[in-house]
């Protein structure tokens, strides 16, 4: 087909259109959260450009090449305007990393294709970083493989709603006495759990922890959110809800640093799988929200104060959105946390015979139930402290903005408003953190303290105003559930495994999401309550 010199005028103009739409209006601010109408935009644009190009040539094909020729032109004159700023003119360029990723973050998606951020990290910091201190760029975005003792005092979370006085309704459902009221709870939710796998030692048959853990932390939190649980500790199988959430979390490894496609994804897709899945939990956790409303509870839970808190304000129906939402947080940030932690503790248990013959003998004069009490056995605290910081069960989340002035961070000044992230699972393997790092010593926490070597760099809970509200009562948790089934089995790996799978089929959803592990639970005879 000969083209005409007007053809390649418009060819040649879409291209500058490209350009120039970029340079006037991409290039300032963000657009993430703009992406469904931009996608809409542009998918109402291709077919008007068709029909406008209807006066070139003749003949359905010379128009639809016409038009695929102008998009094509006006796509290319776009991202390669982008590609030249942001190579030679952005004002993240001069930090170290890959090529590619300095050019768009599909560069990461990409990476990140197996859900394992975290190696993917990892690698580059091999790579790129002999000392400690790096920056890593990744498009719009910094990894930090630095300590961040300053990261809360002048670096918010992108911003997104009015956090400050969210956190003060929280904080009262994570009150001293509050959580004296959960504990009661969580001892009934481990006494199944170890019931459970008593049948299971008794019948000699192993016992898969990545799945009995969750379906324990998964219960607990169904309890604290709805007052009422997954019941699968009682079934023995999954909750459909619960298996929709993960399927829904695997998508957030691999797509975190993109959220715009989520965003076209949810307003233009609704009915693709993954999108349906996540909008069928929600709707079920709506549902659930709205049972637990309309309850009578005689023990609080954590929603009790959250429901409290909008009927006194007296917006519990302008508020169903925060609860139906808040009710989601709890069951995912208190479960896919501490279910992780619990599986790892248990690997190290089973690796290191001698540590849980430790703890055993540490527990023994120790009433368990008594958690005050149990809070000064120091070696369990250890054993949690390590495993959380080897194996952290948010390996590389927890996103920051810096400040519009801009924040200095080990002597590197990053720019304002830059998204940082500073990974744990790195900075737990950093000799500059810890003597050892990669090997699991519990003593570092007790009587090597010599082998911590900046306490900066154990932050597993996050730190300053957006840390972790349920510490408390996840440290009363995991220490109550360790104890008890240590005091009453003796754990070995079973058959042949070592944690291969384990480690191997590890993703990093946000949160840790451990592969299959089993485990051989042998009664003990000299179990002392
Ligand atoms: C091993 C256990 C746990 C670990 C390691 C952990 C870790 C964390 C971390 C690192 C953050 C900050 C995330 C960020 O920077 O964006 C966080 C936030 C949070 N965690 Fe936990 N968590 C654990 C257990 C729990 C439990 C049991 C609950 C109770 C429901 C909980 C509720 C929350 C909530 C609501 C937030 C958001 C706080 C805010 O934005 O103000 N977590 N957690």
């Amino acid at each position: 087909m000969p083209f005409s010199a007007s053809y390649e005028l418009d060819v040649f103009s879409v291209a500058i259109c490209g350009v120039l739409s970029h340079l006037l209006i991409f290039i300032h601010g963000e657009w993430h959260m703009q992406a469904p109408k931009l996608f809409t935009i542009y998918s109402i644009l291709a077919p008007v450009l068709f029909v406008a190009s209807n006066n070139v040539g003749d003949g359905i094909h010379t128009h639809f090449t016409h038009t695929a020729l102008l998009i094509s032109s006006y796509a290319v004159g776009l991202f390669t305007s982008m590609t030249i700023y942001r190579r030679y003119f952005y004002r993240l360029r001069k930090f170290p990393g890959p090529w590619a990723a300095g050019i768009t973050k599909l560069w990461h998606v990409w990476q990140c294709r197996h859900g394992q951020n975290f190696l993917v990290i990892e690698k580059l910091w091999q790579r790129y970083g002999p000392s400690y201190g790096l920056v890593l760029r990744n498009s719009q975005s910094l990894t930090l493989l630095s300590l961040l003792p300053s990261m809360d005092l002048g670096a918010s979370v992108p911003k997104l709603f009015d956090h400050d006085a969210r956190r003060r309704i929280w904080d009262r459902g994570f009150s001293t006495k509050a959580l004296d009221a959960y504990q009661v709870r969580v001892v009934e939710y481990a006494e199944l759990l170890a019931s459970r796998i008593e049948v299971l030692a008794k019948e000699q048959n192993p016992v898969n922890v990545s799945d009995w853990f969750y379906w324990f932390t998964f219960d607990v939190m169904g309890e604290f959110a709805f007052a009422r649980s997954f019941a699968m500790l009682q079934n023995e199988e999954w909750h459909f809800a619960v298996t929709l959430l993960r399927k829904a979390m695997s998508l957030l490894g691999p797509f975190s640093p993109v959220p715009w496609i989520a965003q076209i994804a949810f307003h233009i897709t609704p009915w693709m799988y993954i999108v349906r899945d996540w909008s069928e939990m929600m709707s079920w956790c709506k549902d659930r929200m709205t049972d637990r409303i309309q309850a009578k509870i005689d023990r609080p839970d954590v929603s009790h104060w959250l429901i409290e808190a909008s009927t006194k304000r007296g917006s519990l129906e302008a508020d169903r959105k925060w609860l139906n939402g808040d009710a989601v947080t709890i069951i995912i940030a208190g479960s896919d946390t501490v279910a992780p932690t619990l599986v790892f503790t248990f690997y190290e248990m089973a690796h290191h015979p001698a540590y849980q013959a430790q703890l055993f003998s540490a527990l023994k004069d120790i009433d368990i139930f008594d958690h005050k009490q149990l809070r000064t056995c120091t070696f369990l605290t250890a054993i949690i402290h390590e495993t959380l910081q080897l194996h952290p069960p948010v390996p590389t989340g927890g996103y920051r903005q810096t400040p519009p002035s801009g924040m200095t961070i080990n002597g590197t000044y990053i720019p304002g408003n830059v998204t940082i992230v500073s990974p744990r699972y790195s900075l737990a393997r950093l000799q500059s953190s810890y003597e050892s790092a990669d090997q699991f010593v519990p003593e570092r926490w007790t009587t090597k303290q010599e082998m911590v070597n900046d306490i900066r760099g154990f932050v597993p809970f996050s730190q300053g105003r957006f840390n972790c509200v349920g510490k408390t009562l996840a440290m009363n948790e995991m220490r109550f559930v360790i104890a008890l089934l240590i005091k009453k089995f003796e754990v070995q790996f079973w058959g042949n495994e070592r944690g291969q799978r384990l480690f191997s089929d590890l993703k990093d959803q946000f949160t840790a999401a451990p592969g299959r592990l089993d485990l051989k639970f042998r009664l003990r005879t000299d179990t002392v309550r």
